[in-house]
């Protein structure tokens, strides 16, 4: 699992960056105050940052432009190709997933991601979460925005109303790929020893949520 949903990127690598900015109607909504939610993670992050699936780089670039040393894995090579034109000529796009990536070179105290969670199934996250609580620092966060439901009743709501709009490709994502509920992300960041969580919804699908590592 984990890499289950590769090829779909690899295909859409070209245009990502014309659909977060609202290109496609089907995704307007999903992908609304992208940049905002971008930052907001860049606010919230300390000095040395690990990123997973960093796709064209986005939020990539706007860590290193606030000085922040960071540690980017991307699994897909065209991704990670495209990155590459956006970043510093030497800056390195480490080939791994949210599951199995390189040790990092330096310490970790913040670890981000965006729009990526959801390609874990539900037993997935909860064992990650477990390994990142081991690679932070003491009092380092782990802060991921991404689509999110905050009950099934919600969560089939918004299929109902994707397929009202005929919108045929978000309602073939939404049935596809494992958007989480907003209280098991609660209980596995807690079992995996988080704590201060906090979850801020951003548009009509994407929460960021946050959590503090506050024990050994
Ligand atoms: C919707 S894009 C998000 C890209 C970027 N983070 C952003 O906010 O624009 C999802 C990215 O996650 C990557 N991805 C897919 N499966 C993954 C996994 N198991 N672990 C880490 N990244 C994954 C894809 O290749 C793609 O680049």
């Amino acid at each position: 699992m984990g890499r289950e949903f590769l090829n779909v990127f690899s295909e859409w690598a070209e245009e990502y960056d014309a659909y977060v900015q609202g290109k496609d109607q089907q995704y307007k909504e999903v992908f609304a105050d992208y940049d905002r939610i971008l930052e907001e993670i860049v606010e919230k992050s300390s000095d040395n940052v690990m990123e997973f699936g960093i796709g064209t780089g986005n939020l990539t670039y706007k860590l290193l432009n606030a000085e922040k040393n960071v540690f980017a894995v991307e699994p897909s090579s065209q991704m990670r190709e495209l990155a590459n034109k956006k970043l510093p000529e030497h800056f390195m796009v480490y080939d791994g997933d949210l599951q199995q990536y390189p040790t990092p070179p330096h310490k970790i105290d913040t670890i981000v991601s965006s729009y990526v969670f959801h390609h874990l199934t539900d037993e997935e996250k909860s064992i990650v979460l477990k390994q990142y609580n081991q690679l932070l620092t003491f009092g380092g966060k782990v802060i991921f925005a991404d689509t999110m439901f905050i009950s099934e009743a919600a969560y089939k709501l918004m299929i109902e109303e994707a397929m009202n709009m005929g919108y045929a490709e978000l309602v073939e994502d939404l049935n596809r790929e494992h958007y989480p509920l907003l209280p098991v992300v609660y209980e596995a960041l807690k079992q995996a020893g988080f704590s201060d969580l906090s979850f801020r919804q951003m548009n009509k699908f994407v929460w960021i949520f946050e959590g503090t590592k506050m024990s050994y």
